[in-house]
């Protein structure tokens, strides 16, 4: 599918046939959801999608996680009139800082940041990331938000992978994400059936 065509016909999740397979390597299976984020109409009904269980609840602040949570966290919060905070990788932020240490999908030891000067007790943080698979990215912006007094309104991604750590969300936090139920074990497989067709 050309990347900024907009089908006349847009069926839940449409837009995931926009990803890209990862022709990188073998190391880590991703899918790449970047380009659907470059199609005006995939990206304005990704944001919808995210933030339709969300509409009766009160949102004060969107949190983005570093990196590409940074584009979908910010266009949700755009989307809402709300600001954006960004929790970004160690070493990036110039401020005074709350750190929590983490390990994603590579197996590595990663720390993550968060400014000390916007998160309180009482404010509702919508916290927005591309995509969940082990879960140990999200996991470890819950306990900065929480750590901070602020409460997590709920998590938000592409996809959330039905691993451990995925379900450990869905569990304990209101969430949302654009896949179609039918769509969710090829999801977990990390290969879409879209991809035998597709083209660059
Ligand atoms: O559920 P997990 O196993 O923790 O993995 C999820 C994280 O992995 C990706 O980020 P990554 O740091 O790879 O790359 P990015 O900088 O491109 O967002 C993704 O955007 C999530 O932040
Ligand atoms: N399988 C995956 N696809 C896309 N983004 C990811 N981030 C972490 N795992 C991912």
């Amino acid at each position: 599918m050309d990347a900024l065509a907009i089908p006349a016909d847009r069926q839940k999740g449409w837009y995931l046939s926009l990803m890209a397979p990862n022709t990188k390597g073998p190391d880590f299976a991703w899918l790449d959801p970047s380009r659907l984020y470059c199609n005006s109409q995939a990206l304005a009904d990704c944001v919808n999608d995210l933030l339709a269980p969300f509409h009766n609840d009160t949102i004060d602040l969107v949190a983005g996680i570093d990196a590409m949570g940074f584009i979908l966290g910010a266009s949700v919060a755009t989307s809402i009139r709300k600001g954006f905070l960004a929790i970004r990788k160690a070493g990036h932020l110039c401020v005074a800082t709350q750190s929590q240490n983490y390990s994603d999908y590579t197996g590595r030891e990663k720390t993550m940041e968060v400014r000390l000067d916007v998160l309180k007790p009482g404010l509702r943080v919508l916290l927005v990331d591309q995509w969940i698979e082990t879960g140990g990215t999200m996991k470890a912006a819950i306990q900065l938000v929480e750590r901070l007094g602020a409460t997590v309104a709920g998590v938000a991604a592409v996809a959330i992978e039905n691993t451990e750590g995925g379900r450990w969300i869905k569990e304990n936090y209101k969430f949302s994400h654009c896949i179609p139920e039918e769509l969710q074990s090829q999801i977990d497989g990390k290969y879409l059936d879209s991809f035998k067709s597709f083209s660059k």
